[in-house]
């Protein structure tokens, strides 16, 4: 598998030291999309693929599968044409998805295009349990409540204060960059309008913390994970970069676990 990634940030270099270095997944990343020029050479001659500023060249190149792993608004910008060009898409800033006719233009695009669009678990859990409890309609409420240290939300403060009460959608739009999680939820559960969020700031917590709790006609879902933030960018847990090599890992596997 020849894979693209489009960004040169905290992800996008794991996946390089995972895949081209360490060799943890069946492929490689043989071509990097961005803007920053200086980045984009650093990582070219420390991995050895060919770096890109522009996108028609990027995936004019012999990749199979691209790897999104840019912010919110850039994900809307090149999207489309990654899937326009019969490339299979994995994408990091789910957060894109707060236009829910978006994710919708984009799996009928891909299924035309004979290609897949995979939304990676990133920093949570339970979304098999969502996906089922919702088979036959029966899934009433969500409710995900994040709490991260002052560093990972980019604030200095040192009392918890709750920083958002509201929808998924609503607090995607607050914070792009630190809730992408939320709308992976909404979107595997009842949808962006009916998943409740809360994120709370908390200067005695280190983990990115997300606790999910769901009912229906199942039965109740407590999940909760304490996510170790990236050293490159504390914003980001390690559990999201590593949900995105397992993607890589499990792609082309005839045993699929979970729904
Ligand atoms: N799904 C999930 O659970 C999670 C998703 N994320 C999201 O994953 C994405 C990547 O995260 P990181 O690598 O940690 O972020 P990062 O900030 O380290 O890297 C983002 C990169 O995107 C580049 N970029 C921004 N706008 C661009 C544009 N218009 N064109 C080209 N490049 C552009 C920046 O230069 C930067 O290098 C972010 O959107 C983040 O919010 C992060 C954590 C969890
Ligand atoms: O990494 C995390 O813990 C969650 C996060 O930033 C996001 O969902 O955008």
């Amino acid at each position: 598998m020849n894979i693209g990634v489009i960004g040169t940030g905290n992800i996008a270099t794991y996946l390089l030291e995972q895949v081209n270095e360490n060799h943890m997944a069946d492929g490689q990343i043989t071509a990097v999309f961005g803007r920053n020029m200086e980045a984009g050479t650093r990582l070219k001659e420390r991995f050895g693929m060919e770096f890109y500023t522009d996108l028609g060249e990027f995936l004019s190149t012999p990749v199979d599968t691209v790897v999104e792993a840019v912010t919110v608004d850039a994900a809307r910008l090149f999207l489309e044409e990654v899937v326009g060009h019969k490339k299979d898409l994995i994408v990091s800033s789910i957060g894109v998805f707060k236009d829910f006719a978006f994710l919708d233009e984009l799996a009928k695009l891909a299924e035309t295009n004979g290609t897949h669009v995979y939304l990676p678990s990133g920093a949570i859990g339970g979304l098999d349990v969502l996906q089922s409890a919702r088979a036959l309609g029966g899934l009433e409420s969500v409710r995900l409540t994040t709490r991260k240290s002052p560093m990972s939300l980019g604030m200095e403060t040192d009392r918890e204060q709750v920083l958002f009460d509201g929808t998924a959608f609503d607090a995607v739009g607050e914070f792009p960059k630190n809730i992408n999680v939320a709308l992976v939820l909404a979107i595997a559960g009842i949808g962006v309008h009916e998943t409740k969020v809360r994120i709370i700031v908390d200067p005695t917590v280190e983990r990115n913390t997300h606790t999910i709790e769901a009912q229906g006609d199942f039965g109740k879902m407590q999940l909760q994970v304490e996510n170790n933030p990236m050293a490159a960018n504390p914003k980001t847990s390690l559990l999201a970069a590593l949900s995105i090599l397992s993607v890589l890992q499990n792609k082309g596997k005839s045993l699929k676990i979970g729904n």
